[in-house]
């Protein structure tokens, strides 16, 4: 047996070499940025650059966004910085940004995010997928969001504004306040669920919170600080043989089971109502002759789990999307009440054009509508990061520097739209910014709420017709004011890759008797 001193001795004697080992280790990673003459960010082991997140101080958006704003400041073009030990590329000037989201994507194709098939389905979704997969996949998802369609689900939209007006109507009777984000929460579920999947949830009337549960699962779960972290730090390939999930085995069962009936029922009764299921469903079925989107191979038809993952996405960035960027608008307007009252006159004048009817034509006629939602989404993009993948070695336009292939890129919109050089008070809330000349005065790539380029949100005008609706409903009838429940200061909900404000908004309702 060995002396009880002996094995002490040994194992400090091995810590401190594991040690050791990882310091060299990190301190050599630490030298990817120095060794390629990029600017960068003194890191720390380990965090690299993003000490302030696994503290809990600042989101992910926040990480990108402030060391995008401190290149920015010493007038750099772009930057290096590190997430944990892993490198990431930052670009600043526009130019930069441009090529890569648009001018030079196909070099830029993927996000870079955790998939696995095998043994987590549900991370094979659009948003996920890479290659010629995700090319076949998405060329078939715009004409689901063509104009003809947008009229056609803005009726059943207009249908489902109705139990939130009686709502709204029977808080203000009552003369309580009203927590914001869940009521927008619940009624974006009801659109979406009846819009792309002919559903009824009928979560307004606070049935089917299972449903809400899970959805809500595909954001707070999946990019966890904890599971990005062995994302970014362990090999893909290896995660993957190890399977990793980043998806509870709970809300699996619950998705798949909920799309199959789905599915069933439509194929069954022979319904078809042309939206997102149906074309997803045809997606099911082995097309003869029908080749992938490079032409080379036989398209391959998407198996339950896969149809199951893509409704899955569609749902939750549907509903979480929307309903965040009501809550941070609602937010705006009750502090800034002149802009509610201009909005609130806008929406009159233009409801008098339109016959007192709230038409599809009248609510694309609301311009100031349009500035108060660009305005919101510039100082809050819901999902604050453009992440990209260098597929190929890239020279960077105007620099005699060469990216990498496999290098992450990270172009952060949040960063982008704060920056004082295309907003001079950026941390204010104008929606003026989005009028005609001043808008002019910026590169395109100035405002990119929804993403630019191919992998643009293709729910955009989805989105952006579901927030219109549900914010014309409120403040056309109701003066909004922030109860002093709402919680105090402003924070950004840590953990979470999209932006949240953290706590309850809570609002009081004044009905307005006549305009
Ligand atoms: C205010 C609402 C929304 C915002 C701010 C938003 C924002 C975004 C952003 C920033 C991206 C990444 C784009 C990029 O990488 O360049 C994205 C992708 C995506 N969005 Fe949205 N989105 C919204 C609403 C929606 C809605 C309503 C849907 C579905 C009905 C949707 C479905 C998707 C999908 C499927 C992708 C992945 C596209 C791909 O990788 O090909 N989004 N969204």
């Amino acid at each position: 047996m060995l002396d009880p001193s002996y094995t002490t001795i040994f194992l400090l004697g091995l810590s401190l070499a594991l040690c050791s080992y990882l310091i060299y280790l990190f301190q050599t990673s630490f030298q990817y940025w120095k060794k390629r003459n990029i600017p960068y960010l003194p890191p720390t082991i380990p965090f690299g650059n993003a000490l302030d997140l696994f503290l809990g101080k600042v989101t992910f958006g926040e990480v990108f966004s402030n060391a995008y704003l401190e290149f920015k400041k010493r007038g750099l073009k772009h930057g290096g910085m590190y997430y944990l030990q892993t490198p990431v590329y930052i670009p600043v000037d526009p130019e930069i940004v441009k090529k890569i989201l648009i001018t030079d994507a196909h070099n830029f194709p993927n996000h870079g995010m955790y998939v696995n098939p095998t043994d987590d389905p549900l991370s094979n979704h659009i948003f996920n997928m890479e290659g010629s997969y995700w090319r076949s996949l998405r060329s078939k998802m715009p004409a689901n969001f063509t104009s003809a369609k947008m009229r056609h689900m803005y009726q059943i939209m207009l249908k489902l504004a109705e139990p939130y007006k009686q709502l709204l109507e029977q808080q203000a009777q009552l003369g309580e306040p009203l927590e914001i984000k869940s009521l927008v929460s619940r009624f974006s579920t009801d659109i979406i669920s009846a819009c792309a999947f002919g559903m009824e949830s009928k979560t307004m009337n606070n049935e089917n919170l299972d449903l809400l549960k899970h959805g809500r699962q595909f954001f707070d779960y999946q990019w966890s600080r904890w599971k990005n972290t062995l994302v970014v730090t362990v090999r893909r390939d290896i995660l993957a043989k190890l399977g990793f999930r980043i998806f509870k085995k709970e809300t699996q069962k619950y998705v798949i089971d909920m799309y199959t009936n789905i599915m069933e029922h439509r194929k069954k009764e022979g319904v078809t109502r042309n939206d997102i299921t149906d074309s997803l469903i045809k997606l099911t079925e082995k097309r003869e002759g029908e080749l992938d989107f490079d032409g080379k191979h036989a398209m391959e038809p998407l198996d339950i789990p896969n149809f199951a993952a893509q409704m899955f996405v569609f749902f939750s960035a549907g509903f979480e999307t929307s309903s965040g960027t009501q809550t941070f608008i609602l937010y705006e307007l009750a502090k800034n009440k002149h802009c509610q009252e201009l909005l609130r006159k806008e929406i009159n004048d233009v409801l008098r054009r339109h016959g007192n009817k709230l038409t599809y034509d009248a609510i694309m006629d609301m311009k100031y509508l349009q500035n108060v939602i660009d305005e919101t989404l510039r100082l809050y993009p819901i999902f604050p990061i453009l992440p990209r993948v260098c597929k190929e070695d890239y020279p960077i336009p105007g620099t005699d520097v060469i990216l990498e292939k496999d290098t992450f890129v990270m172009v952060t919109n949040m960063g982008i739209q704060r920056d004082p050089e295309y907003y001079p008070n950026p941390e204010q809330f104008n929606p003026d910014n989005f009028d005609v000349e001043n808008k002019g005065n910026r590169p395109h790539v100035a405002n990119i709420p929804f993403g630019e380029g191919p992998r643009i949100c293709v729910g955009k005008r989805f989105g952006i017709l579901q927030t219109k609706l549900g914010i014309v409903t409120l403040i056309k009838d109701y003066e909004v004011s922030l109860n002093k429940r709402t919680t105090k200061g402003f924070q950004f909900e840590a953990d979470q890759l999209i932006l949240r404000k953290k706590g309850d908004v809570w609002l009081d309702l004044k009905k307005i008797e006549q305009y």
